[in-house]
């Protein structure tokens, strides 16, 4: 039998309830850009605020509304800017953001049915490009944070984002940042109970090393990731108020979603899995989600000089794909005795995780 770290459910939320607090605080504002000029051809009236919905990574200036620099990470590699509810454009935002267009532009936007809620730096780019090849989905393809930053924007606004679609397809969207955000099971559930959550998790510590790495491209002064771990290094006390360090500790963050959804609701996916084996996680991904098994191994390659399984055609292409540079990264030599303490400290917690979810991720071998 499994270790039981942690007593009970309720206790769980207490305990980390503040630090979850931390967590959110520096996105609550809403993301907006100063519309200039376009190169794209959009003219809805230069000097009107844009919300800017972000995605993955890098990209362009992000300003908070009252103007002050965005404070941590993640700058959007495929953000893009949104117009205002009341102007109609005269062309499309973005094909990337639409997703995938109907030549004739039929059908209906709808809320989405399917959210990849997390976690960060957990794969979840490659989930979402591997299911969007699957013909009954239909998927945004920047994160548009409603349900942390742009909560007060309204559902219609969220709706609007969506790319329209026919009978029988699902719409899906993308933010990790859902799985850590305190508000996020209620504001779902509010939305639709019935809505299908998906959680890629991989080893949290590897995934800390992977936030930190993210971080460090963008801030290249930040402390190191040793310093950052430990309050106290003599003493090996580890500083669980650090996003990179409490991100990963999954059972927790899925204590608060239970409180909202049944067990049976909620998909993990294992990101080790997801580069090992990409067409058997798509494979428990597409029964999930209720989806004749289109996408298979026919559809990857893997690609040696990236070092990931690839697309052999991109949706909507007929191009092989891999993501992009800023997934993937070298990440930095870490003291292996900072990479065993950090291990012993996860351990309780993965155990409960594995307890929680009935599937063994194997990162404690
Ligand atoms: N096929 C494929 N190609 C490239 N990268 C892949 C792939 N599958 C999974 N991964 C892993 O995805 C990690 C990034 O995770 P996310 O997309 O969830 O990051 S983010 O939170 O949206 O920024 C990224 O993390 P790093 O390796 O640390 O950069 C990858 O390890």
């Amino acid at each position: 039998t499994m270790p039981s770290p942690l007593k009970s459910s309720s206790r769980l939320v207490g305990v980390f309830a503040a630090d979850l607090e931390d967590l959110r605080s520096p996105r609550r504002k809403r993301l907006v850009y100063k519309w200039t000029s376009g190169s794209d051809g959009m003219s809805y009236g230069a000097g009107r605020r844009y919300t800017r919905v972000s995605g993955d990574e890098d990209a362009g200036q992000v300003v908070e509304q009252d103007g002050a620099p965005e404070l941590d990470s993640a700058p959007p590699e495929d953000s893009l800017l949104l117009p205002p509810l009341d102007i109609v454009p005269s062309r499309k935002v973005s094909p990337r953001f639409a997703g995938k267009l109907s030549p004739l532009g039929e059908g209906t936007k709808k809320l989405p049915q399917a959210l990849i809620i997390g976690v960060k730096k957990g794969g979840t780019r490659a989930l979402l490009e591997f299911l969007r090849v699957h013909p009954d989905i239909r998927a945004v393809g920047a994160e548009p944070h409603f349900f942390d930053r742009n909560y007060d924007n309204g559902l219609e606004w969220y709706r609007e984002l969506m790319p329209k679609t026919l009978e029988g397809q699902i719409t899906m969207e993308k933010t990790p940042s859902y799985f850590v955000t305190r508000e996020a099971p209620a504001r779902i559930s509010a939305m639709s109970r019935d809505t299908k959550l998906i959680v890629v998790v991989r080893d949290p510590v590897t995934r800390a090393i992977s936030d930190y790495t993210q971080t460090l491209s963008k801030k290249p002064d930040i402390p190191s990731f040793e310093s950052l771990t430990f309050k106290n290094r003599t003493t090996g006390l580890i500083d669980t108020s650090w996003s990179a360090i409490q991100i990963g500790i999954y059972a927790k963050h899925l204590d608060n979603w239970l409180q909202y959804f049944p067990m049976e609701q909620i998909l993990f996916v294992s990101g080790e899995r997801l580069i090992s084996d990409p067409a058997g996680e798509l494979g428990r991904v597409q029964d999930f989600l209720g989806l004749k098994r289109i996408i298979t191994d026919k559809h990857f390659y893997f690609n040696q000089t990236k070092g990931f399984p690839c697309l052999k055609k991109a949706e909507g292409s007929s191009k092989p794909h891999c993501l992009g540079k800023t997934k993937g990264r070298t990440h930095p030599n870490i003291n292996p005795e900072v990479v065993q303490r950090l291990r012993d400290f996860y351990r309780p917690f993965n155990m409960k995780f594995y307890q929680m979810t009935g599937r063994f991720f194997g990162w404690d071998e």
